[in-house]
């Protein structure tokens, strides 16, 4: 049986929104449904039909995504995957992703991203894990810094309402955004969502905090925040639970780390999603003391294999032949002569021999600077052909910082 799929109208938006909250088992509030209606790109969706009815659905957000070296790439942010319970297991995803895949080819979108309800769903598509990251929690009272820890007199800590600091937040996160690969530019939709704040959002916790790191010339960080208030027998022990900190220089950084670790009545500060490198993992004293569990983040599926490896810059220089295979994307499954240095990067056809063999899922771990190749050898994945090949290609692809888009799509 054959689903027809084509984009939705704006007027059909409830019946798609429904297949995700069926899928999904979710009763958004109002507000909720309301955010992400407006900030869903129509001509971007897609659904699937049984007869007049709605029963798979996707869509995408129209990114600009830093690449190691600070590049913006065009990225298709694929989001809202549901098929409905009584639909599931027909092969209703697998026709979505095989169009969807197509028309961001179509578009000259070189990758395609997203985060995964499961892990195991869309390694078959050619998605990887590409990011990871940490959630953590910090004893406050085992919480000190490093004795050289960055000091800056000239900053100070400012409390203030987040709802009326929007534009500096924006701002900062936008002088930012490019040391990291994965962080993407943020429309109205997404700071709506960082900012959002009604009742159901908070989880027992407080509303929506936020704190400045100020100097005279202006705002250098922001942290956003939530108290979860504590009591155990007439003792506090409240938890501060972070949702984001950015800075624009490490002094900044340590301060408003500081100020969350130092909050009185406080015994924790937890973060639900942060980078595995984080400053932070280097600033504490007794580091011991960051529990930590480590977890997936963003996926990433190279689409157009020339412009996206073109597209990045490489720690190291590299000059292989890569054979990529990909059952999906077939004007990706050639060899490709891959030359970088500190000078820039070509990826170009090639009926050169092959140094090694890379399905397309393996590009996608490594793209935007995760160490995955050696490891994924060592697992037998990969197959090299040149000895050393591989070792070459995986010390230009990793990068430091590691990749962590930071805000869920
Ligand atoms: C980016 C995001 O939006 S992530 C959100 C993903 N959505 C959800 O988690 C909501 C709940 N789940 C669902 O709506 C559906 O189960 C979906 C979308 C995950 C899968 O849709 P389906 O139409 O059932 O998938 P489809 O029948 O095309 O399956 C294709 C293949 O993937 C496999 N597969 C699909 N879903 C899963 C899963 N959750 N776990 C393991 N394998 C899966 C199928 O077994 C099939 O394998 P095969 O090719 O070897 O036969």
């Amino acid at each position: 049986m054959t689903y027809p799929i084509r984009p939705i109208t704006e007027a059909e938006y409830p019946a798609y929104s429904s297949v995700l909250t069926e899928a999904f088992g979710w009763t958004p509030h109002p507000d909720q449904r309301a955010r992400w209606q407006s900030g869903t790109e129509f001509d971007r969706t897609l659904a699937a039909f049984d007869g007049d009815l709605i029963v798979g659905v996707t869509g995408i957000y129209t990114f600009s995504m830093s690449v190691p070296g600070g590049a913006d790439l065009p990225v298709a942010g694929v989001t809202a995957v549901s098929v409905l319970p009584s639909h599931r297991r027909r092969g209703i995803l697998a026709s979505l992703m095989r169009r969807q895949l197509a028309d961001v080819h179509e578009r000259g979108e070189p990758l395609a991203a997203l985060y995964a309800s499961e892990s195991v769903i869309y390694g078959r598509f050619g998605y990887s894990r590409a990011a990871d990251e940490l959630y953590l929690s910090i004893p406050t009272h085992k919480a000190a810094f490093v004795r050289n820890a960055p000091v800056d007199p000239a900053l100070r800590i400012k409390v203030i309402a987040p709802a009326d600091h929007r534009a500096d937040f924006e701002a900062l996160y936008e002088r930012v955004r490019a040391r990291r690969p994965g962080q993407y530019a943020r429309n109205d939709h997404f700071w709506g969502a960082v900012l959002a704040d009604e009742e159901y959002h908070r989880h027992g916790a407080s509303d929506l905090r936020g704190i400045l790191a100020v100097d005279d010339s202006g705002v250098r960080g922001y942290a956003l925040f939530r108290v979860r208030s504590n009591w155990n027998d007439g003792v506090a022990a409240n938890e501060v639970q972070v949702n984001e900190v950015y800075a624009t220089d490490p002094a900044a950084y340590a301060l408003l780390w500081r100020n969350l670790l130092d909050r009185d009545l406080t015994v924790t500060v937890s973060a639900w999603g942060r980078p595995v490198d984080d400053p932070l993992t280097q600033l504490l004293a007794d580091n011991r003391q960051l529990r930590a569990r480590w977890g997936d983040e963003l996926y990433v599926r190279v689409v157009d294999v020339e412009k996206a490896l073109a597209a990045r810059a490489y720690a190291a220089p590299v000059d292989v032949v890569i054979d990529v295979t990909d059952d999906l994307c077939p004007w990706n499954a050639r060899r490709w002569r891959l030359t970088a240095d500190v000078s820039g990067a070509e990826c170009k056809p090639t009926e050169e021999e092959a140094d090694l063999t890379l399905p397309v899922v393996s590009l996608g771990a490594a793209y935007l600077g995760k160490d995955a190749l050696q490891a994924q050898l060592e697992a037998g994945l990969l197959a090299e052909h040149t000895a050393g090949a591989v070792r070459q290609l995986a010390a230009a692809m990793a990068w430091s910082p590691k990749p962590w888009a930071g805000l869920v799509f």
